[in-house]
């Protein structure tokens, strides 16, 4: 028995819900430039979820089950009021939440598909309330309860600030919703799995996929990207600071990925809106320290941007703090570890692999009083 080391080009299940090959991303063999464009949100977890997409009538349906659910117990709300958020992370904070607002859920380990479903619509509609409301009782604010008459968004947005969102807001955080939504097999949607082929609940295998998500190789890149942005300061500054990094052996946040080689089909769409949202904000400069370095690591490394590296200065001139980077991050991929789990469970078996031995062998036993 030899180990992969991260167990690359390991292929672990079949799946039907999204695929990367040649370095193109479809969701349901729908390329994701079309869905980026074309779609909103709601329609892409229709999609990942049914593994169709809806009709208008499916998807009013649908919307408007998602804005009834988004209310979160006052429970959920209090244990929020009860640490010093000063000091907590809001992933944390989030993957406490989620595992709280299981504990509130009488079918929490009622297994069907139908209660599953009811259970896929609370997490995904509620986990939005939850971010918000983190960000408004740090800030010494009343959480704000959400709007049933709003898209996913609007509702996120206006819960977030308190005041109804512009049509720009909208859609920048709706179209990087769709480009997070779901990635095939990446590490978080791996560990939900994993955590569900024991059968255990929903509310299990999401929170397990939130304490993978967090970690800065995976989601929590996009909150280190901010953070390495701001220490370079200036456009002049980007290339002595990024050269200083390589020097130290040190990874550039944003930068490289497992899977794809020559670039991330995600990032296009992210640059793009950075260049726009930082031109309307006259913050220019995040988008162009941005791309003198994704092109210098590029040329020096062979690496691409990937999904996380844009998204930074995209949720930057939106006013987010950059903590909740990550948390929204969250926001939208939950819809992939929902599809995931809910395809595990139809086609269930343990997942359980093999680890190389290479600790020593053959030891004799030395009773305590002698060692
Ligand atoms: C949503 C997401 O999860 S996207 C990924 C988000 N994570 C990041 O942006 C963190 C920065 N990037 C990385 O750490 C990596 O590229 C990962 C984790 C994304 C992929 O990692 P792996 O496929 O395991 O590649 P690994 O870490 O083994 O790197 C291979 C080589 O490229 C180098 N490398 C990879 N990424 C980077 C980087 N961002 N900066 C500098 N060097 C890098 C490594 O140092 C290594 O070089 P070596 O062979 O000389 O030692
Ligand atoms: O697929 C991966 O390894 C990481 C990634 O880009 C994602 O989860 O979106």
């Amino acid at each position: 028995m030899t180990a992969t080391k991260g167990l690359e080009g390991v292929v672990a299940t079949q799946s039907s819900i999204s695929s990367i090959i040649d370095d193109q991303l479809t969701y349901v063999g729908y390329r994701i430039d079309d869905l980026a464009e074309k779609s909103s949100f709601e329609e892409v977890v229709y999609l990942l979820w049914n593994l169709k997409l809806p009709t208008q009538a499916e998807l009013q349906a649908f919307k408007q089950e998602l804005a009834n659910n988004m209310e979160v117990p006052e429970q959920v709300i209090e244990q929020l009021r009860s640490y010093d958020l000063s000091k907590v992370h809001p992933m944390a904070a989030l993957r406490t939440s989620i595992s709280l607002l299981g504990l509130y859920d009488d079918e929490a380990d009622v297994m069907t598909e139908e209660a599953n479903h009811r259970k896929a619509i609370r997490i995904q509609a509620k986990i939005s309330t939850i971010i918000a409301a983190f960000s408004r009782i740090r800030q010494g604010k009343e959480p704000i309860k959400p709007l049933k008459d709003l898209s996913y968004a609007e509702n996120f947005l206006y819960m977030l600030n308190g005041e109804k969102p512009n049509a720009i807001e909208v859609e920048a955080i709706d179209k990087a919703l769709v480009l997070h939504a779901d990635h095939e097999l990446n590490a978080s949607t791996f560990t939900a799995r994993v955590c569900v082929a024991t059968l255990s609940d929903m509310y299990s295998g999401i929170v397990a996929a939130l304490g993978a998500l967090k970690g800065p190789l995976h989601g929590g890149a996009n909150e280190q990207v901010m953070k390495m942005l701001t220490e370079i300061g200036t456009e002049e500054n980007a290339l002595p600071y990024i050269k200083e990094k390589l020097a130290n052996k040190e990874k550039i946040m944003g930068m490289g990925h497992r899977v794809y080689r020559n670039g991330d089909p995600r990032a296009k769409h992210l640059q793009k809106m950075s260049k726009e949202l930082t031109t309307l904000t006259g913050q220019e400069k995040w988008y162009n320290m941005s791309v003198k370095i994704e092109d210098y690591i590029k040329k020096e490394k062979g690496l691409p941007a990937n999904v996380d590296f844009y998204s930074a200065s995209v949720y930057h001139s939106l006013g987010i703090d950059h903590d909740l980077f990550t948390p929204i991050f969250a926001m939208s991929r939950v819809s992939g570890w929902i599809a995931h789990i809910l395809e595990q469970y139809s086609n269930n078996r343990l997942i359980r692999p093999r680890a190389e031995y290479v600790g020593p062998t053959t030891q004799q036993y030395i009773p305590i009083e002698n060692r």
